[in-house]
């Protein structure tokens, strides 16, 4: 496990380009598996969910070559089902969240999808029930045995058909989607999820020959075809960690520009930075946060506290809240904090008071924060990286507190930013990785 020693109170400037999606890329590399033919996938993050679903689809028999930094390709000609029964098999497709979605396209185009248990950040529950009552809608037999702690779905042929889903989720709405687009008819998908990692997905599989309507809402229609062909893909720019780079800034009272951010993609993101008091000017498709000494959140029209809160898309994200928390409590003024989704996400907050910033954990879901108004800062410390969001958040406190912190388990943090410290250390951070 590596360590992050991080010397804070500096202020950054410069220019940061956001690196490609984790979650979208997630998506994009299990639909690869959809077709024999070459697909072509650029902008891909090089981080560690990410390298270890690639690591797991060569391990399937997908031929991968990598033809550049960020440009690779994929050819899913010679798939070798017998290694979805292998004990390496139930390792690796624990160890993140992303290999779920391996399932829709094996079981669209084998007819069998096995996984175990997926991974990921340990945020709370986090159930697939969303996944498997969609595939047993497009007809296929589901068996979870908990003893094994292993999904199986298996179908002759898949078959469309209407489903309302119990909850938007987002890798259950990819994963389903990436089922019916080679189901015999037409599917129905309503309450679909539609972040821009969805929509982004549709518009490749469109591209692979799939017949997709309604894009970016919540309602899709999918006429499933008989294969698929190869295409090219471009994976648009991580809005997480452009959301990440904005809370950066205003907490460090840095000036930064944020390169080529698809601005039109990030939703209510950016407007609920300004809610917090952040300047944020576009300049073309750069985000520029000016320096500032302070920033003040607004109330709502009626004078009652700000609720930063998440939805589903195109409601706020859930994985911003731990950095507007903690942009928060350098801010003037009161905010509430409610993540909805999730139960555990805001347990670091006890860090942040250790740190001396002035938080009160309602319970699990919310928690108030007094900002400090840049007239105290932090205090150093050392932490452990809960989770990778929360990872992120107790980096920007620590860029921001006087004397040297420590984060551990920062392989958190890499599981969805790139050489974070390289990046930052090259406007100004100075942070030490330290490989134990
Ligand atoms: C690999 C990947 O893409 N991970 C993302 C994906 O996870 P993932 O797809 O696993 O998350 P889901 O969208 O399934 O659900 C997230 C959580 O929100 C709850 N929920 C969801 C929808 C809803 O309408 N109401 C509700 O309460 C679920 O019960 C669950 O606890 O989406 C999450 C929600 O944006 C993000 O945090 C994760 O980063
Ligand atoms: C929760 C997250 O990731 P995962 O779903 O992969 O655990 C995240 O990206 O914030």
């Amino acid at each position: 496990m590596s360590t992050f020693e991080i010397i804070g109170g500096q202020p950054l400037k410069g220019e940061l380009t956001p690196q490609g999606a984790k979650n979208e890329a997630l998506q994009i590399l299990c639909a690869t598996l959809l077709t024999e033919e070459k697909v072509t996938i650029h902008n891909i993050p090089n981080i560690l969910d990410v390298n270890k679903l690639i690591e797991l689809l060569s391990n399937l028999g997908v031929s991968v070559s990598q033809e550049s930094k960020n440009s690779y390709t994929f050819e899913a000609k010679d798939i070798q089902l017998e290694y979805l029964n292998s004990a390496e098999f139930a390792r690796k497709g624990s160890s993140l969240r992303g290999s779920i979605m391996i399932i829709g396209p094996l079981l669209a185009r084998f007819g069998k999808g096995y996984i175990p248990r997926p991974g990921g950040d340990k945020i709370g529950r986090r159930r697939l029930d969303t996944h498997f009552i969609g595939f047993e809608k497009l007809g296929a037999k589901f068996h979870f045995n908990p003893g094994e702690n292993f999904y199986r779905v298996e179908a002759d042929q898949l078959k469309g058909a209407y489903m309302l889903l119990d909850e938007a989720s987002v890798t259950g709405t990819a994963n389903i989607i990436m089922a019916a687009v080679l189901a015999q008819g037409t599917t129905t998908i309503y309450n679909a999820a539609c972040e821009p990692y969805i929509q982004q997905l549709c518009r490749m599989l469109i591209r692979m020959g799939a017949k997709i309507s309604g894009i970016g809402s919540n309602l899709l229609e999918i006429k499933g075809v008989s294969s698929l062909t190869g295409c090219e893909h471009r994976i648009l720019p991580d809005m997480i960690e452009i959301g990440s780079f904005i809370g950066l800034a205003a907490m460090t009272r840095s000036e930064i520009t944020i390169k080529d951010v698809a601005f039109k993609e990030l939703g209510m993101i950016p407007d609920a930075f300004r809610r917090l008091g952040i300047k944020i000017e576009l300049h073309g498709d750069d985000i520029f946060i000016p320096k500032q000494d302070k920033y003040q959140i607004e109330t709502f029209i009626d004078g009652s506290i700000l609720t930063i809160a998440d939805a589903p898309w195109p409601g706020l994200t859930p994985d911003l809240l731990s950095v507007f928390l903690v942009v928060a409590t350098q801010a003037k003024g009161s905010v509430l904090i409610h993540q909805k989704m999730f139960e555990s996400r805001l347990f670091f907050t006890d860090k942040l008071i250790d740190m001396g910033a002035q938080i009160i954990l309602c319970d699990p879901h919310r928690a108030t924060v007094i900002g400090l108004n840049q007239e105290q800062r932090l205090r150093a410390t050392t932490m452990v990286s809960p989770d990778i969001r929360a990872g992120v958040a107790l980096l920007i406190a620590a860029l921001s507190a006087d004397g040297t912190s420590t984060i551990h388990n920062i392989d958190q943090i890499d599981r969805g930013y790139e050489n974070i410290d390289l990046r930052l250390n090259a406007i100004g951070a100075n942070i030490k990785r330290i490989n134990l």
